[in-house]
């Protein structure tokens, strides 16, 4: 079976063809990234080509409309299925959703939760279903593998009228959460119920979440994907009080304030551009704005993976997924600073928080392009071989797949 799958995500448009059988297997690989006015980055994996180039979208809306000319170029339009990673599922969708104008409307409805993600999602929805209308559209959601979240982790401590309103933290990335944490558990063949983890997740969005014996315990992001990390253009974690202070000192609206904290945040906010590779770049020439961007952005990320430890009473691995941790030198340098085993390029950050000694620590100048670092307490590190942008796709073509089946 060929499974077209979409991660429409907020600052890119990548797709791949799967092909499904008893192994799942991607064939082809596509994305538009980099968005600036006038233009953006493409690129197309399949068997030997790989073909990199320059184009004139400037927003994945825009890339979008392309992609079936861009599938037929390469003779791959005959599709079985498709599958689209959705960022919002509310309470809700509780697994993978066979997507229909009933379930199109509601996770319309969840727009205001997730508002750069659910709207570009669904244009890959209706381009598709415009497309293949006899094909099975299948939805797969961030939000699923948290839902069940112990009632702690996922509840604010507001007013009651305000939870029975709705207000609670959902948190996001779950697939790739979900994804990541299975493989590296089979990395150092454990079972994964047995496992504390943490599993880092650093894109345009991220997020950090506790995987607890198999479970999604907690994650950093809440009711939507803008609290916790520092992200490309999103804020994460910012004292609700800040509110009040920009009402009354600046005069802005709840609107103007939730634009600036969805759009303007973040690394942009503090450096001007929401792009790790930018910054990167800014840094390493000893731009002062820039080093305290990427210091603030790891030092949020560790505070985290340490709570987390905390709060699950241990940690048998830490996995990161980034292209920032695999090739941003300053952001390698802010995360290990602060400890004694700096000096000899180990990635100390867990010790502290961690009961006995690391019998190894992968050090994080080796990790790869495109790879997920593990950090294994007590077992030889391990660096899994996942690639950074299978992590929602894979899991959304498996779905497609078995539910295309079972229709
Ligand atoms: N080579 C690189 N070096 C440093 N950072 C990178 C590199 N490639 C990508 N990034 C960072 O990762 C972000 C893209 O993350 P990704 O997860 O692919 O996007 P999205 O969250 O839109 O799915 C970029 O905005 C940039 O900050
Ligand atoms: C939920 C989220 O932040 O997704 P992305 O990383 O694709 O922006
Ligand atoms: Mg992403």
């Amino acid at each position: 079976m060929q499974v077209l799958v979409f991660n429409a995500g907020s600052s890119s448009l990548k797709f791949g063809i799967f092909s499904v059988t008893t192994e799942t297997h991607e064939v082809f690989k596509g994305s538009y990234e980099r968005f600036r006015a006038g233009g953006c980055e493409c690129r197309f994996r399949h068997g030997e080509t790989d073909e990199r180039g320059a184009v004139e979208f400037d927003s994945p809306s825009e890339a979008l409309k392309v992609v079936p000319a861009a599938l037929k170029r390469f003779g791959l339009d005959a599709i079985d299925a498709v599958g689209h990673r959705i960022v919002h599922g509310g309470a809700r969708f509780t697994s993978p959703t066979l997507l229909d104008d009933e379930t199109v409307e509601a996770i319309e409805a969840l727009t205001p939760l997730a508002p750069l993600h659910n709207p570009a999602n669904l244009e890959a929805v209706r381009l598709c279903r415009g497309l293949w209308p006899d094909i099975s559209q299948v939805a797969v959601f961030d939000t699923a593998f948290h839902l069940d979240n112990p009632a702690f982790a996922n509840t604010y401590a507001v007013p009651a009228r305000w939870r029975d309103a709705g207000l609670r933290r959902y948190g996001f990335h779950g697939t790739s959460h979900k994804y990541v944490a299975e493989r590296a558990a089979q990395e150092i063949g454990r079972p994964f119920s047995d496992l504390q983890l943490v599993s880092i997740h650093l894109g345009n969005g991220a997020s950090i979440c506790a995987v607890n014996r198999g479970h999604s315990m907690d994650s950093s992001m809440g009711m939507t994907p803008l609290e916790g990390l520092v992200m490309g253009t999103r804020s994460g974690d910012v004292d609700p009080g800040a509110f009040g202070f920009l009402s009354r000192e600046l005069q802005l609206s709840v609107q103007e304030i939730e634009d600036a904290l969805y759009y303007e945040s973040g690394l942009k906010g503090l450096a001007g551009s929401s792009d790790m590779r930018d910054i990167e770049d800014r840094a390493a020439k000893g731009d002062p704005e820039a080093q305290l961007a990427i210091e603030i952005y790891a030092y949020r990320a560790k505070k985290y993976v340490g709570a987390y430890a905390a709060a699950m009473g241990g940690l048998s691995i830490a996995s990161i997924r980034s292209s920032s941790a695999s090739e941003s030198p300053s952001f390698r340098r802010s995360w290990t600073a602060g400890s004694a085993s700096h000096a000899n390029g180990t990635n100390p950050f867990l010790i502290p928080v961690c009961r006995g000694s690391f019998h190894r620590t992968q050090r994080i100048d080796e990790l790869q392009p495109g790879k997920v670092l593990l950090v294994v307490r007590n077992h030889n590190t391990v660096v899994c071989t996942c690639d950074r942008s299978d992590d929602h796709v894979e899991s959304a073509a498996r779905a497609a797949s078995g539910l295309a089946v079972r229709h």
